[in-house]
C-alpha cells in the first residue's frame, strides 16, 4: 500500500486495518520518525559505547554532570492525572480481544495494555491490539470464544481499569512500516497509533493518553520521549502535559538516573515502576563478561530481598516520593490455578508476601499478572493505604543507597545447580516456541514467563559458559554440556507434549536458543533475532 509520500506499509492489510492505518495516523508516525529517528539511533549507539566501557572494566555511578538536578529540592513532577491517582492494583497483559475485556473488567485500578514483554510483535498483534483498544474506548468491543461459546462484554465505564499502554522499547523496529525506505521505530508506532486514535477518546472520558515506558537506559532516552510527547500533542492540538508516562526502571544504568528521568519527563511524569525481571536481565547483560564476581545464582534462587535488589527498590521509592511521583511495584511471577488448589494456594501466599513487602516499603501500588490476583493485591494495599489513594507522603528519608549497594551482586545468596541450568534451557525453549507462535506471555511450571524472564534464562546460560562457571555438582558449564542438556530437555518436552508437540516451532526455538547462548557474540536482545524470524 502506498499511503503518503515516503511511507510504505508492507504488512498484510486485513479486515479493518485501514481504520488504524489511516493516512493521517501514518502521517503522524512519519513526522515522528523523521524528527526523532536519528536521535534514537544515536542513543542506541551510546548504549553500545557504554557497554564497551563496561566490558573493558568500567563501572556505573551517579552522574556528576546532573548533580545539580539531584541536589535541587525545589522541583516536583506534575500532580497525578485523572485515573492515575489511586493505583493500588495494576493488572498487566496482552491486548488480544478476550484479555482486553477481562483486564478492563478485572477490578484493577489500571490495566497495562502490553505491546512489550507480554506480547509477540507479530504484525497482526500490533494492529489488532490497537483496534481492540479503540473498540474498548468506544464500547464496541465484544468477544465470543469459539471453543467454549463463552461471551465477553465490558462492565460499566466507572468500573473499568484505566488504560496505560506500554509501547515497544527503543531498540525495536516495526518492519512492516517503512518511512523513507527504513523500518520505523516500534516505540513510535505503538505510541503514535494509540495517541492518534485514542488520545481524544480518553480525554472525552475524563482521562488521558497514558503510557508505561520500558527498557530505557538513561535520562537522555527519557528526554527523547518527552520531545516525542510534545510534538505529538502539538500536532493534534492537545495541550502539553495531557500525556502521562510511568517509566520502568528496569535496567541497571537507569537505576543511577532515576531522578534525572523524572526531571526530564516532569510535566508528563506519572512516576516510576520497579521492573524487576528486566532489571535482573540488565544486570547480567551489562556485566556478562566481567568474571564470576558478577555471576548471579540461578534464576529461581534470586529474590527481591537480595541486597542489590533491595537497594534498587528502596531507592526507587525514596526518589519517587521526594519528587511527588508514584512508586509502583513489580511482578511476582507466581500464577494462580483454577484447576489445582495447591498451586493456587502457593501462588496466593507468595504474591501476598511480595505485595506486603512492597506496600510496607512505601510503594503506592503494584502489578499482578492474572485477574485472580487482583483481590490479594488490593487487600494488601488497602491495609496500608486505607482511604488514602496513595502514600506519596511517605518520604523514606531513612533510605541511603550508594553506587556500591546497587552493584553489590556478589552478596546474592544462592547456588548454580544442574537443575538450575536445565530449568533455564527448558523454560527458554518452551517460551521461544510460544513466542514464535504469536503469544508473548505463558504460564510455564506455574510461573509467568514473558520476554523479560526468558532474557534472564538465556543470558544466564551465555554468561555461565563464557565465564566457565562450575555447577554445584562440580561440572563446568561448557558449550558441549549445554548442547547435551538441550537435547535431553527437548526430548522431555517432546514426550510430555505428545501430539501437541509442534515440531517446526521447536526446531525454530532450538535454532534461536543456540544462536543466543552458544555464539561467542552476545545478542543484546533475544527479541531482535526472534523478530527477524517472524513474517
Ligand atoms: C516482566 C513483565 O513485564 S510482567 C508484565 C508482562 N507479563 C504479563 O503481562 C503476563 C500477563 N499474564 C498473562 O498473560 C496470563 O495470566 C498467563 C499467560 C500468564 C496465563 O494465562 P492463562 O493460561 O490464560 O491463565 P488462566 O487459564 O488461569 O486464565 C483464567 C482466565 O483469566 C484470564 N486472564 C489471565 N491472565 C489475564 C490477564 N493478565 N489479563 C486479562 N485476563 C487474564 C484468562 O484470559 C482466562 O479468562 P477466561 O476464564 O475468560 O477464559
Ligand atoms: O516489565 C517488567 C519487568 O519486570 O521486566
Ligand atoms: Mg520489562
Amino acid at each position: 500500500m502506498a499511503a503518503l509520500e515516503g511511507i510504505e506499509v508492507t504488512g498484510p492489510l486485513r479486515e479493518r486495518y485501514d481504520e488504524i492505518l489511516t493516512p493521517e495516523a501514518l502521517g503522524l508516525l512519519a513526522a515522528l520518525q523523521r524528527e526523532f529517528g536519528a536521535r534514537r539511533e544515536e542513543l542506541l549507539e551510546a548504549r553500545a559505547a557504554r557497554q564497551e566501557r563496561l566490558s573493558a572494566g568500567g563501572t556505573l555511578d551517579f552522574l556528576p554532570e546532573t548533580a545539580g538536578i539531584r541536589a535541587d529540592d525545589a522541583w516536583r513532577v506534575a500532580e497525578p492525572a485523572p485515573g492515575l491517582v489511586d493505583r493500588r492494583v495494576e493488572i498487566t497483559g496482552p491486548t488480544d480481544r478476550k484479555m482486553t475485556i477481562n483486564a478492563l473488567n478485572s477490578g484493577a485500578k489500571v490495566w497495562l495494555a502490553d505491546f512489550e514483554d507480554a506480547n509477540t510483535p507479530l504484525w497482526e498483534n500490533m494492529i489488532e491490539g490497537q483496534l481492540n483498544l479503540r473498540d474498548a474506548l468506544d464500547r464496541t468491543i465484544d468477544f465470543t470464544d469459539p471453543r467454549s461459546g463463552k461471551s465477553y462484554a465490558l462492565k460499566d465505564d466507572g468500573e473499568l481499569a484505566t488504560i496505560v499502554v506500554r509501547p515497544r522499547g527503543w531498540h525495536m523496529v516495526e518492519k512492516h512500516i517503512l518511512v523513507d525506505g527504513k523500518p520505523v521505530s516500534g516505540s513510535l508506532v505503538d505510541f503514535g497509533l494509540y495517541f492518534f486514535h485514542c488520545a481524544r477518546r480518553q480525554t472525552e472520558k475524563g482521562k488521558g493518553p497514558y503510557y508505561y515506558l520500558p527498557k530505557m537506559e538513561g535520562h537522555l532516552e527519557a528526554r527523547l520521549w518527552n520531545d516525542v510527547f510534545n510534538l505529538a500533542q502539538d500536532t493534534l492540538e492537545i495541550p502539553r502535559g495531557t500525556i502521562r508516562a510511568t517509566v520502568l526502571i528496569e535496567t541497571i544504568p537507569a537505576a543511577f538516573e532515576m531522578e534525572e528521568i523524572l526531571y526530564e519527563l516532569r510535566d508528563h511524569s506519572a512516576g516510576l515502576n520497579a521492573g524487576r525481571w528486566d532489571y535482573l536481565f540488565s544486570v547480567i547483560k551489562k556485566f556478562r563478561d566481567r568474571g564470576t564476581g558478577f555471576v548471579l545464582p540461578e534464576r529461581n534462587a534470586i529474590t527481591m530481598t537480595a541486597p542489590f535488589m533491595r537497594a534498587y527498590t528502596e531507592l526507587l521509592v525514596r526518589t519517587c516520593h521526594k519528587r511527588g511521583a508514584h512508586a509502583i511495584g513489580g511482578m511476582a511471577a507466581f500464577i494462580p490455578s483454577r484447576r489445582d488448589e495447591e498451586v493456587n494456594k502457593i501462588a496466593l501466599e507468595k504474591v501476598r508476601a511480595d505485595k506486603t513487602r512492597e506496600s510496607e516499603d512505601g510503594f503506592d501500588g503494584s502489578w499482578v499478572a492474572h485477574p485472580d490476583l487482583v483481590p490479594v493485591c488490593r487487600e494488601v494495599f488497602d491495609g496500608v493505604l486505607g482511604d488514602r489513594p496513595n502514600q506519596r507522603d511517605r518520604l523514606r528519608e531513612d533510605v541511603r543507597v550508594s553506587a556500591g549497594d546497587l552493584l553489590n551482586v556478589a552478596a546474592t545468596p544462592g547456588e548454580i545447580t544442574e537443575a538450575g541450568l536445565r530449568n533455564n534451557i527448558d523454560v527458554a525453549l518452551r517460551y521461544l516456541a510460544t513466542w514464535l507462535d504469536g503469544a508473548g506471555a505463558v504460564a510455564i511450571h506455574n510461573l509467568m514467563e514473558d520476554a523479560a524472564t526468558a532474557e534472564i534464562s538465556r543470558s544466564q546460560v551465555w554468561q555461565w559458559i563464557y565465564n566457565g562457571v562450575a555447577l554445584k555438582e562440580g561440572q563446568k558449564v561448557t558449550k558441549d554440556l549445554v548442547g547435551r542438556l538441550l537435547d535431553e530437555e527437548l526430548a522431555k518436552i517432546r514426550a510430555e507434549l505428545g501430539d501437541a508437540y509442534n515440531e517446526p516451532r521447536y526446531d525454530q526455538a532450538v535454532a534461536l536458543f543456540k544462536e543466543v547462548t552458544l555464539a561467542d557474540e552476545y545478542s543484546e536482545f533475544l527479541t531482535t533475532p526472534a523478530y527477524e524470524r517472524m513474517p
